[in-house]
């Protein structure tokens, strides 16, 4: 039985993790931590922390993970390039799963992603993405696009910051050939919803992954948390807990 350190249990994440670890056969919810309490304390004892929180409460977490030596779970999403490096850094010395999405459906997503830019690619498809989420959301885009946009500027030979275009407004003219397009929608109670469009003269496909419930992702980083036990110290993802690389 793996022993879990929730965090951020007030939280819209927080509530569906215990909902799921309690759930699951192979967990349970020995701790659980909410703003201002002793973030050590709560690492006490425990074989794994799931964190969906937010980005700058991350560096804290690792700190508490290094010091208790607890393998750790970041569904958090949003963070600065510095907070990048920080668990990367970190996973020198502990096993971190660190991913955007802990859904099978989405990580199917993202291999179908590759896939289809690897076929159509980016000379007669334009390719656009899209994502909703509800109004309480705080970052944009979403952890999940940022993924998608990474695999799609790898599979064609673009770049995030050169070629991925926010929204358009004005006068924008024609569009470029290899521009990358990033749409946010923000509404209502929209758990997750993303879209990967490549536009051709003549037809178009769209991938698209809608997620109606935080039972998705809670039960992905629980199941995370169990196969990280007695793994290497390393960065891994949710493609590597579900075989999938
Ligand atoms: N990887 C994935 O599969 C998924 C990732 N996410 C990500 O998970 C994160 C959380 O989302 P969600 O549950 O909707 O957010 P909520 O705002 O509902 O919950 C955040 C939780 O973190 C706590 N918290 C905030 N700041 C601190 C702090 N400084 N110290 C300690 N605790 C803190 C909050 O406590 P308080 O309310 O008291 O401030 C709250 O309990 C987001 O980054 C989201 O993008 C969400 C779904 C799936
Ligand atoms: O904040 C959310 O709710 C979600 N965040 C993750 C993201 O930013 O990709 C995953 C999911 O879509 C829900």
């Amino acid at each position: 039985m793996t022993k879990l350190l929730i965090l951020g249990r007030s939280g819209r994440m927080g509530q569906a993790l215990i909902e799921a670890a309690t759930a699951d056969s192979g967990s349970e919810v020995a701790k659980t931590h909410d703003h201002g309490e002793n973030l050590i304390n709560a690492f006490d004892g425990v074989d794994a922390a799931i964190d969906f929180t937010v980005h700058n409460f991350t560096e804290s977490v690792l700190d508490a993970a290094l010091e208790t030596n607890t393998p750790l779970v970041i569904g958090t999403t949003g963070h600065t390039d510095e907070e990048k490096a920080k668990i990367i850094e970190a996973s020198k010395k502990l096993p971190i799963v660190f991913a955007a999405n802990y859904s099978i459906g989405v990580n199917t997503l993202f291999y179908l992603t590759q896939k289809a830019a690897q076929i159509l690619g980016n000379d007669r498809f334009d390719i656009e993405v899209t994502e909703m989420h509800h109004k309480h959301k705080i970052d944009s885009p979403s952890g999940t696009a940022r993924r998608l946009l990474e695999i799609l500027n790898e599979e064609t030979n673009t770049s995030y910051e050169d070629d991925v275009a926010h929204g358009r407004v004005g006068n924008i003219g024609p569009r470029p050939p290899k521009e990358i397009g990033m749409h946010t929608l923000r509404g209502g109670d929209v758990v997750g919803d993303h879209t990967v469009m490549f536009a051709a003269d003549g037809e178009r496909v769209e991938l698209t992954h809608k997620a109606s419930s935080r039972l998705t992702f809670a039960s992905g980083a629980v199941r995370a948390s169990i196969w990280l036990q007695g793994r290497a110290p390393g960065l891994y993802d949710m493609q590597d807990v579900l075989g999938l690389k």
